[in-house]
């Protein structure tokens, strides 16, 4: 004989969390599509559990049902109660964006796939949505992201979303909200759940007021901007609650990071990683900064090892909470240069925006980092030649793939 059951019926099914489902029992029924991803969980759990202790029947876990979002994120991570190994369970905020994925592809393969979960307000591309587990989470709604954080056992956090430079200044309401109301909600969730919290900050918490050439680590900060105001406030109130409630806060001043397979979203910085494309798309650039604009910049895979690193890094090696770290200094007119060494006829021309360029001129040439190189080690890998060879091989490989399919 064989049941039938629809998603209502499996709801109830599983919301009796003291039923035991014997294995004879779950071959005579069908369950709804969601139902059978849990049962799928719950079995590979009592396969190790059994292996084990020998028993043969399933508990089901205890409230499965009481919410929405525990049950999705349970049809596509492990449930806390069986955690794979040691690792930390980490979530990230802001994770569609320019670094989240990269980042998350490196934490997944240091910690497990399951370990990482990727999170933003918006609908994730196809390969993301199936490279592992990833939840809807607005960090303005307080009560969905501590459920997310308890219910999916995290003691990692890593806080990317943010309203960056140029679209700050464009919509200084919204950045006000997700920059500063939303890194509240943030530490406020960490602190209590007693998480490790990860929040980059940036060259832009600098302004003209402070050292330019280069920036230290402790100097008058006074930028101009709402997201270098929303970075300094970061910074403090990260710092605040470390030394007043003992949150494991880290912070890295990213200079600007150029990456080849992911865009960046509206900062000053942005021209660096657009001239990639274009010198290979079309041959030709029109910047909107100065030629002689010079700026701290970074690959992207010295961006992520080092925020790989600085949440490794043992506690006691961190007398600071907040680093500057640093790679190479250029401005376009270098950049184009070293471009036009491998592509000779790459023609760049200039159209300045005066927001972007009032921007850029209030921030560091170049960032001083000697501090994250004694603590925990810190070192980059590529300079200027390095990266333009490293970005024109991506970007060409990436154009030859779209073209060929
Ligand atoms: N990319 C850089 O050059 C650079 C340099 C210095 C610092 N940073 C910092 O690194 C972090 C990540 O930068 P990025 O370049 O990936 O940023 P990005 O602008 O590309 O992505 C930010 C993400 O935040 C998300 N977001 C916006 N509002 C949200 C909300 N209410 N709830 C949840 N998510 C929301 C967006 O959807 C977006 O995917 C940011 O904090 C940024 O300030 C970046
Ligand atoms: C520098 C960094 O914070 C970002 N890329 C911006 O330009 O806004």
């Amino acid at each position: 004989m064989v049941y039938i059951l629809s998603q209502p019926q499996c709801f109830k099914l599983f919301k009796r969390s003291t039923v035991h489902l014997s294995l004879s029992l779950l071959m005579h029924i069908v369950l709804c599509r969601r139902c059978m991803m849990l049962v799928a969980q719950l079995l590979r759990g009592a396969v190790r559990h059994a292996g084990s202790s020998g028993q043969s029947s399933i508990t089901a876990v205890r409230g499965v049902s009481s919410s929405s979002h525990r049950f999705a994120a349970f049809g596509r991570t492990p449930p806390p109660s069986c955690p794979d190994t040691d690792h930390p369970k980490i979530l990230i905020t802001g994770g569609l964006g320019q670094l989240g994925v990269g980042l998350t592809k490196l934490l997944r393969e240091q910690f497990g796939k399951n370990n990482v979960i990727l999170s933003d307000i918006r609908k994730p591309p196809n390969h993301v949505y199936h490279n592992g587990p990833f939840i809807f989470s607005d960090i303005l709604d307080f009560k969905n992201l501590e459920e997310i954080v308890v219910n999916n056992n995290i003691s990692w956090l890593v806080h990317y979303s943010a309203v960056l430079s140029a679209v700050g200044e464009s919509n200084v309401t919204l950045a006000k909200e997700v920059n500063i109301t939303g890194l509240h909600n943030i530490l406020d969730i960490a602190t209590k759940h007693a998480l490790r919290v990860f929040v980059p900050s940036t060259i832009g918490a600098f302004g003209p007021s402070s050292p330019r050439d280069p920036a230290p680590e402790l100097c008058v900060q006074r930028p101009r901007t709402i997201y270098g105001v929303a970075k300094v406030h970061a910074e403090l109130m990260g710092e605040y609650y470390h030394h007043r409630y003992g949150l494991d806060f880290r912070c890295l001043r990213y200079p600007g990071i150029i990456s080849a397979d992911s865009q960046p979203g509206g900062g000053t910085t942005d021209y660096a990683v657009q001239i990639f494309h274009a010198a290979v798309k079309s041959g030709c650039f029109e910047c909107y900064l100065r030629r002689d604009t010079r700026l701290p910049m970074m690959y992207i895979d010295d961006c992520l090892r080092a925020t790989l690193e600085i949440l490794e890094a043992p506690a006691e090696t961190l007398p600071s909470r907040t680093y500057n770290i640093s790679a190479m200094s250029f401005t376009p007119h270098d950049l184009t240069q070293e471009i036009q060494k491998v592509l000779p006829d790459f023609q760049v021309t200039y159209n300045v925006d005066p927001v972007r360029q009032a921007i850029a001129d209030s921030w560091p040439m170049a960032l001083e980092d000697s501090a994250a190189r004694r603590d925990w080690g810190w070192k980059h890998e590529y300079d200027l030649s390095e990266l333009v060879q490293a970005m024109l091989t991506h970007v060409t490989t990436g154009n030859q793939l779209v073209q060929a399919n």
